[in-house]
């Protein structure tokens, strides 16, 4: 057993049909109810760790096999001798086999059963929430509802076994009031939605234990990590005998009136990054007189009318659409045909969602052996996509992918757990980052970071890159308790520099 964040190696995420065919298999090779036992132990070794020696532990257990696994920690920590009160909100001779047996091992332990929800736990005590696991098919109801409504509501710290109860693994989304943990211990597989959507906020601090079991299963999906990004930056060291021109021209094209500060963000990041030159073009003199004055001297200037010439855009990694408004609509098709590499964000993104045009020239792209990244919020995507934010947010690993199915493109979709994908590829999720990055202009940074990258790198595959980039973007954040303004996290971006 192990705390899964920070995350060095990527780690496999599999979804509750490939987790379920993953139970299947290693049960059949071993002797019955075996995963259950260890999955039992494990979460009894974390609750007995978790709890202190005079606490109660409360242990609340469902119809399934989640609650199995709650009957037998209980077992476990009545022989620890520790103090447990166990309340079994289920019908018992409708239990699953397996479920069946742990109940049976629980009452022949001398466990007692509480038939009924009556939760007072005092701060400090433990509850142990094995209501709901992957088997969560509905909202929960009548008890089940009640318990979930209570746990959150309790002083206790919560201890969620394999996910907090009425969290969808597949999708981090909450199918009606979810249960709130401070702990989760995720069994044999980890699934996708502990680290998206409402996962990361829902699981609190997360442990993993495999069971005992290898998985030979394709993952579903990768939780990305350190390696992605120490990849990267040994990969890109700088030689003694580099010079500016060996890190590549970024051209960040923003800053509409009154957004002229995305422009500088953007701008700023990607000369942080590390590219050999950035050029801003601002879509306003404001903005373009807003970055002479920002205090990055290094910055240079290009005047929008030399984006019509095809050569500007044609070599350089160009950033469009950071604080774009509707001046950035115009310049799109130029910059759709000739930039070699596009990072488009923001208000590039809204244009291409209102013009079938835009979206057909920025399909062309991929055909034309020119790359792009995508970088949009859940807004951002549902306009793309023609959708509802909601119904984003609903399956995001499968959002983001219908869009870089739908536009040829890496996709990066923002938000807790930002899910990186590409055609044909396994997508996978950010596993850095927090809410200190809720503040304005952190996307703004991002792309024009990645953009900064890309200058650099500009034959790495989009999606090992982009998801460098948003570990990177996340690293700066962690460990942040308030907010990290935009112009504070290119800073902290920059000191994550290898040396
Ligand atoms: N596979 C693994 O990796 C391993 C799995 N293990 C453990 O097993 C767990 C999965 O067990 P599980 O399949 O029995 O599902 P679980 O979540 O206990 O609940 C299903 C029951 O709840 C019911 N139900 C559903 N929604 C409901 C609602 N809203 N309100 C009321 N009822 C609702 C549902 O009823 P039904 O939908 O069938 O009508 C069914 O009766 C897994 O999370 C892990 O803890 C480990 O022991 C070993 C390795
Ligand atoms: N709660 C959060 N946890 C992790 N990352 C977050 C969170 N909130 C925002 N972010 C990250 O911050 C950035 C915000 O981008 P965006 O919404 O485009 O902001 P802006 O338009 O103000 O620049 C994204 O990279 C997103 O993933
Ligand atoms: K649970």
């Amino acid at each position: 057993m192990h705390k899964v964040l920070p995350v060095t190696q990527r780690q496999p995420l599999l979804n509750v049909a490939h987790s379920r065919q993953l139970e299947a298999q290693a049960a059949a090779a071993l002797p019955a109810h075996t995963l259950m036992a260890r999955a039992g132990l494990a979460v009894a070794k974390l609750a007995h760790a978790l709890a202190a020696p005079e606490a109660c532990i409360w242990i609340v257990c469902g119809p399934g096999n989640n609650g199995g696994d709650g009957l037998i920690a209980a077992r476990w920590l009545h022989q620890a001798g520790r103090r447990l009160r166990v309340q079994c909100l289920a019908d018992l001779s409708r239990l699953p086999a397996d479920a069946a047996w742990a109940a049976a091992a629980a009452h022949a332990a001398g466990v007692t059963l509480e038939r009924s929800l009556e939760l007072d736990c005092a701060a400090g005590d433990l509850l142990i929430d094995a209501l709901l696991g992957m088997g969560l098919s509905r909202p929960a109801e009548g008890l089940l509802a009640a318990a979930i409504t209570a746990v959150n509501r309790s002083a206790a710290t919560v201890l969620a076994v394999d996910l907090p109860s009425g969290l969808q693994a597949d999708t981090g989304q909450a199918l009606g009031e979810a249960l709130r943990a401070d702990h989760s211990l995720s069994l044999l597989s980890l699934k996708p939605g502990l680290f998206t959507a409402q996962g990361r906020a829902l699981c609190g601090t997360l442990w993993h234990d495999d069971l005992g079991v290898v998985s030979p299963i394709e993952a579903d999906a990768w939780l990305s990590g350190a390696q992605t990004l120490q990849a990267w930056q040994t990969r890109h060291r700088r030689t003694a005998d580099s010079h500016k021109g060996s890190f590549g021209d970024v051209l960040v094209v923003g800053g509409a009136p009154g957004m002229a500060g995305a422009l500088q963000l953007a701008a700023g990041a990607a000369l942080s990054a590390g590219a050999g030159r950035v050029y801003a073009c601002g879509l306003d003199d404001g903005a373009n007189v807003g970055v002479i004055r920002c205090g990055r001297a290094e910055l240079m200037h290009c005047p929008p009318e030399r984006l019509a010439q095809p050569e500007s855009q044609s070599q350089a990694t160009v950033v469009a659409g950071c604080g774009g408004g509707a001046a950035i609509t115009p310049l799109l098709p130029n910059l759709l045909r000739h930039a070699a590499r596009l990072v488009l964000d923001a208000d590039g993104l809204n244009a291409v969602a209102a013009s079938t045009d835009l979206q057909a020239l920025l399909r062309q792209r991929a055909s034309a052996g020119q790359s792009s990244i995508l970088t949009p919020h859940p807004l951002e995507a549902a306009r793309l996509l023609g959708i509802s934010t909601s119904e984003v947010q609903a399956d995001r690993l499968h959002s983001a992918q219908l869009l870089a199915e739908g536009f040829a493109a890496t996709v990066i979709l923002k938000g807790s757990g930002s899910v990186i994908a590409s055609p044909s590829t396994t997508p996978s999720i950010n596993s850095s980052g927090s809410a200190a990055l809720a503040t304005p202009g952190s996307g703004d940074v991002l792309a024009g970071w990645l953009g900064g990258m890309w200058a650099q790198a500009e034959e790495q595959p989009t999606q090992e890159l982009a998801a460098a980039a948003c570990y990177w973007h996340g690293l700066a954040a962690d460990g942040w308790a308030g907010p990290l303004r935009a112009s504070d996290l290119i800073e902290q971006m920059a000191a994550h520099h290898g040396r």
